[in-house]
């Protein structure tokens, strides 16, 4: 027999809250090839993320990629760890606690803010459960991917609808499919390219870098490389930037197909080659610094655009915890817990002593 979560009986003084569960793709646990290995095997075993036939991929999974790139990764993990952990996690830590604090001052009914990773820890099953345990009656899932993908956004729903599946009771549930356009977080990208021309200066060229996915996932339907497009022209409008001074390009290859295009490296080496001395790069799509814009783009592609003749690369840091990416979040978040956010603690009180009341005359 199936038993569900919620093991208690219902408390009818409990006061019900509202829970916002952000979203990542997650990390390893170590920057160690075992913990790779745990990772890799988990994170590209889920089919959004390959779609191929089962058996097929499994044996290219196991007796090929996972024997070899565990220990690459875990060397490319090593040069951007941290004396606490993956920046990864420890971003995303910072994000919840200031949305935390933001949406605590703003709205008028209790929230409680967790976290949950699509693979690794802490899970969305363990950032679910802590909402739980609070209370939440209303839960808003978050995922910090702001241009929707079958590869990130998609699997990251399987996932919670996976979580949901051992519960007794499904609360209130709604899920933030992107948010490429939402004038908040374009606004928040704007300002830190400009504040970040403002300390350095601004180089001749400024690359919108996103995440790639296989060319076949767009071809069968996939949004994400036209919101990608959006954003980073959105962006470039409001720097004010003419065509001739921006491009989008696509990053993270993994294996032999064709990935969208333009390829980040093939760009940057392009321009360098052609002349351009100074460039800047933005990751837009990633929400918190981490493997793919630290080491990728801020070691790897700086490497390649100044071996080829390019004088200055800047990278120009993901929106992490600013201020102004936490505003646009908590914007993000009103906007969609319309109607789920505006009774007062003291009203939740004493609806919650009469349910109680009730309960206990029912008993008599
Ligand atoms: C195998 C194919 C992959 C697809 C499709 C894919 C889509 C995708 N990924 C992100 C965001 C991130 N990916 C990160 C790391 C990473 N991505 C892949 C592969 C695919 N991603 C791998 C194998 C790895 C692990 C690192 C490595 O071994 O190279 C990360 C960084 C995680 C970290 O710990 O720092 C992010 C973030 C998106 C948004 C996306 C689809 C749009
Ligand atoms: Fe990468
Ligand atoms: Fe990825």
């Amino acid at each position: 027999m199936k038993s569900y979560l919620n093991t208690t009986a219902f408390d009818h003084q409990a006061i019900p809250q509202l829970g916002i569960l952000l979203i990542n793709l997650g990390t390893p646990d170590e920057a160690t090839p075992q913990a790779l290995r745990r990772y890799l095997a988990e994170f590209l075993a889920d089919p959004r993320i390959t779609e191929l036939p089962r058996w097929f991929w499994w044996f290219i999974l196991h007796g090929i990629i996972l024997r070899t790139r565990p220990a690459k990764s875990a060397k490319k993990y090593q040069q951007i760890w941290t004396a606490t952990g993956s920046p990864l996690l420890n971003i995303s830590q910072q994000q919840v606690e200031k949305l935390q604090t933001v949406l605590t001052q703003q709205f008028q009914s209790p929230v409680t803010v967790a976290m949950g990773m699509r693979y690794g820890n802490p899970s969305i099953a363990a950032g679910l459960e802590q909402l739980r345990k609070a209370n939440a009656q209303r839960i808003l899932c978050l995922p910090l991917y702001p241009q929707y993908s079958s590869a990130s956004t998609g699997s990251t729903f399987d996932a919670l609808s996976q979580a949901f599946k051992t519960w007794r009771w499904i609360p209130d549930v709604r899920f933030i499919s992107h948010y490429h356009d939402f004038p908040a977080y374009i606004h928040a990208l704007a300002n830190s390219i400009q504040q970040h021309w403002a300390t350095h200066g601004q180089g001749e060229k400024l690359l919108f870098s996103f995440h790639g996915i296989p060319q076949r996932f767009f071809s069968a339907g996939d949004p994400y490389p036209c919101e990608c497009q959006k954003t980073a022209r959105l962006v470039a409008e409001k720097l004010g930037l003419a065509d001739t001074q921006w491009q989008v390009a696509f990053q993270s290859r993994f294996g032999r197909e064709a990935w969208i295009q333009p390829y980040t490296d093939e760009t940057l080496i392009q321009w360098a080659k052609t002349g351009t001395k100074r460039v800047d790069v933005i990751c837009a799509g990633f929400t918190a610094d981490c493997l793919e814009t630290l080491e990728e783009i801020d070691i790897e592609n700086r490497q390649l655009f100044l071996n080829n003749g390019g004088q200055v690369f800047h990278y120009i840091p993901a929106l992490n915890a600013e201020d102004l990416h936490i505003q646009a979040l908590a914007e993000l978040v009103k906007q969609h817990a319309q109607g789920w956010s505006d009774k007062p603690l003291s009203v939740l009180q004493a609806e919650a002593r009469q349910r109680a009341q009730r309960a206990a005359d029912a008993q008599k």
